[in-house]
Parts: C-alpha cells; sequence; structure tokens
C-alpha cells in the first residue's frame, strides 16, 4: 500500500513544470496535489500534464504553506542546495530520497514532500517547518535539477515506500509536543536568545525520528511530570 503522501509546491512560477508535475505524480501513482499560490494553470500547463490535467483540476489550492501542511505529520523539504551554503543556522543533516524510503518504511500517516519556487527554492521560514530535508545526489558541478525532474525522481523512490502498520503521530499531537516543550523551556527560564534555536533543533531532532503516536503520548506525559514537579 502507498503511503498518504502528498506533494506541495510552493509559489510555483510556471505552467509547464506544474503540469509536468501532475504527469509525474500520476506516471509513479500520487493523486495529492498541493498549489501554494501558484501561477494560474492554463493551457501550458494542461499540455504538459498530459492525460493528468484530472490531477491538476483536482489539485487544492492554498494560500499559506502552513495551511497546506496544518495536517501532516512528517513534513519534509526538499533542496538542491545544502550544507552551509543551504542555510548556516539550520546545519540540518539531508537525507536521500532513498534514506527517507527506508526511514518511512512500515508507517502509517500523512506526510507532506514540499518543493520549493523554481528561482529562489525556500525561505528560511519555510525550512524551519519542515522535520525532514530531501535531498537528490546529484552531480557536484551543478546539483540543482528542474523542479519537475526532481519530483519524478523523488516521487520515483516513494513509490516503492510500503505502508506498515505503525502509526505516525498525529499532527496535533506533535504541535502540542512542541508547545509543551515551548512552556517547559519557559519554566526553566531558558536563556531567552536561544530559545527559537533550540526549539527548532529539538523539532528536528524528532523529525528525524519520525516520532510514532505512543512515543509522543509518552515523551508528554514525562514532560507533564518534570513540569509539575519544577511548579510544585
Ligand atoms: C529550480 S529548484 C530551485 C532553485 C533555487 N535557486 C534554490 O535556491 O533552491 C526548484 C525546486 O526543485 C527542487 N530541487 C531541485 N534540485 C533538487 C535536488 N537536487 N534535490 C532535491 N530537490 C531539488 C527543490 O524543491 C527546489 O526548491
Amino acid at each position: 500500500m502507498l503511503m498518504d503522501l502528498k506533494v506541495v509546491l510552493v509559489e510555483p512560477l510556471y505552467q509547464g513544470n506544474v503540469g509536468s508535475v501532475a504527469r509525474a505524480m500520476k506516471n509513479f501513482g500520487f493523486s495529492d496535489l498541493v498549489l501554494v499560490n501558484p501561477c494560474k494553470p492554463e493551457v501550458e500547463a494542461r499540455a504538459m500534464s498530459s492525460h493528468a490535467w484530472d490531477l491538476l483540476q483536482n489539485a487544492t489550492v492554498v494560500s499559506s504553506l502552513e495551511g497546506a501542511i496544518e495536517d501532516s505529520s512528517i513534513v519534509i523539504g526538499t533542496t538542491g542546495i545544502t550544507g552551509l551554503k543551504f542555510d548556516e543556522h539550520l546545519r540540518i543533516p539531508p537525507f536521500s530520497p532513498r534514506e527517507v524510503r527506508e526511514r518511512l518504511s512500515g508507517m502509517d500517516g500523512n506526510v507532506a514532500v514540499l518543493f520549493g519556487r523554481e528561482d529562489q527554492g525556500f525561505s528560511r521560514e519555510e525550512l524551519s517547518l519542515c522535520d525532514m530535508i530531501m535531498t537528490i545526489p546529484t552531480s557536484e558541478v551543478y546539483p540543482v535539477m528542474n523542479l519537475s525532474h526532481a519530483v519524478a525522481v523523488v516521487l520515483y523512490e516513494l513509490s516503492e515506500l510500503t505502508t506498515g502498520d505503525l502509526p505516525l503521530a498525529d499532527a496535533f499531537d506533535v504541535r502540542l509536543l512542541h508547545e509543551h516543550i515551548a512552556e517547559l523551556l519557559d519554566d526553566i527560564d531558558y536563556p531567552e536568545h536561544k530559545k527559537e534555536k533550540t526549539r527548532l533543533m529539538i523539532k528536528r531532532i524528532f523529525g528525524r525520528a519520525c516520532l510514532l503516536e505512543r512515543e509522543v503520548q509518552t515523551l508528554r506525559g514525562i514532560l507533564r511530570k518534570i513540569q509539575q514537579h519544577i511548579r510544585e
């Protein structure tokens, strides 16, 4: 069974790419396409989508990335630029599509894979919403691929992903866990200037772990106990 996976295109600029993405999705058996503030898919998009025009017609159009991923347990950002050039503050180890497939194999849940703008990729704020970063290994000489080519390679690999019976934590519960951690940092008077980066680091650690429902509940239980202890 295929994982419940949606492809999110963030502010795609060119109709041709949007059409080609729809085609690649249909080629690999995916249908859930979300477009954040897209260019209007018209004649060119239709031509490039070929027999996947229906998929494009049924795409969900939203006005914010947050809205596109609010129900996703795991949010995976994609980029051709890694290392310090990518973002010196985030320093996230990127995963190849094969590594992502291996990590998610046997699990069940909502996964969103994000693809960035053709000209600028993602902003730092957008990247901070991601649990994992995925990079297709390419030539170092020219690592940045065309948007729709990148989608096709990623989906080729993820179409081999087999869903299992381990439920990924619900997006809402993961959000509560992070709110809980933020409260705890306040309770222990964690240095104000370090809070944001620390919260992001914890989000990344948990993101890489692909937390299961039971694990989130256990972590929240422990945090509650610590909080009670501190507040007494
Ligand atoms: C043309 S690229 C964007 C290039 C942009 N100049 C940048 O700085 O990221 C459009 C999108 O394709 C995807 N992409 C391109 N190359 C990739 C690669 N090697 N691995 C994973 N995704 C890639 C990413 O989602 C990227 O945001």
